[in-house]
């Protein structure tokens, strides 16, 4: 099988932040046992962003729990820049975020932020966990707040006192201050509205030149087409089609991806009509 159509690999030449390799994750026991993703094989180089595309179900949210060891895989191996993170220990996952090598945004802020500290603090903790002096921390907050268009007059509230989109500013400002090897945003902007949506975008798209290793997860294609190198289509909890987000937009080749393409509207010159969508959809189930 061409490489493009189920396993994400990296550009030639450049080693991986991330490499995932016949990733297997079941939830439940015995009779309940359900398997949740199957032979998830994809790699992630520096500075590149893989959008992860699929539905309510597909496994999006479990590839990145165990990308983050949170939930522990049955099958398949986790390489996170160079160590394979797949037996590690309860210890070894919290040394591993101590350094600051991975980080997490969340679709809700608030997940990510503490609401008792100041943004400030929340900005200042990764910098001060991974031993950088408190002066040299404070500034590096400071210059970050201006990368990511936030007045430093935030500095002093509480995530609460901030709307949805200051704070998800926040909160990808925080993922990214300790300069991290990869970052997984899982529906960064699903629940912003279109200016702070497109704003974040922008933001995200400026860091990349840092060199950081980017996952991002959305149910929704458009979203992702704009900001990923590659994008990778989960259905049922299987890579489908992953290419670069020119071709899988323009030459879909899994039913289940045109399927996505036409429900997308603004991404296609001329929209595909209810009656293409309804017979992609019976071709999918049949
Ligand atoms: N803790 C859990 N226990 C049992 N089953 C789970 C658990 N978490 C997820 N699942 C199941 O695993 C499958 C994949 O879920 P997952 O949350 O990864 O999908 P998703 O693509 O992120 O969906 P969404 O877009 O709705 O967040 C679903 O069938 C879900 O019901």
């Amino acid at each position: 099988m061409p490489q493009e159509e189920g396993s994400a690999g990296a550009a030639p030449g450049r080693e991986p932040v991330l490499d995932v390799t016949g990733l297997d994750v079941h939830y439940g026991s015995r009779r309940r046992r359900r398997r949740a993703l199957h032979g998830v094989s994809l790699t992630v180089a520096p500075g590149e962003t893989l959008g992860i595309i699929g539905e309510t179900g597909s496994g999006k949210s479990t590839l990145a729990r165990a990308v983050l060891g949170l939930v522990r895989a049955s099958a398949g191996s986790v390489v996170i820049d160079g160590e394979d993170v797949s037996a590690y220990d309860q210890r070894q996952w919290r040394g591993l975020r101590r350094r600051g090598v991975v980080q997490y945004v969340f679709q809700d802020p608030l997940r990510s932020l503490d609401p008792d500290l100041t943004i400030e603090t929340s900005l200042a903790e990764p910098l001060l966990i991974r031993g950088v002096p408190f002066d040299e921390a404070a500034a590096r907050v400071r210059a970050f707040v201006s990368r990511v268009r936030l007045s430093e007059d935030l500095l002093d509230r509480l995530p609460g006192e901030l709307s949805g989109g200051q704070r998800q500013r926040v909160a990808v400002a925080r993922a990214l201050v300790a300069e991290p090897r990869l970052v997984i945003l899982d529906e960064p902007v699903s629940a912003l509205d279109s200016a702070n949506r497109v704003q974040i975008l922008r933001i995200l798209e400026e860091l990349r030149s840092d060199g950081v290793a980017l996952v991002f997860i959305s149910h929704d294609l458009g979203s992702v087409a704009g900001i990923a190198d590659r994008v990778a289509v989960l259905y049922r909890g299987e890579l489908v089609e992953v290419g670069t987000a020119a071709d899988v937009i323009n030459r879909p080749r899994h039913t289940y991806t045109r399927l996505l393409v036409s429900s997308a509207p603004t991404l296609r010159a001329a929209p595909a009509d209810r009656a293409e969508r309804e017979a992609l959809r019976a071709l999918l189930h049949a």
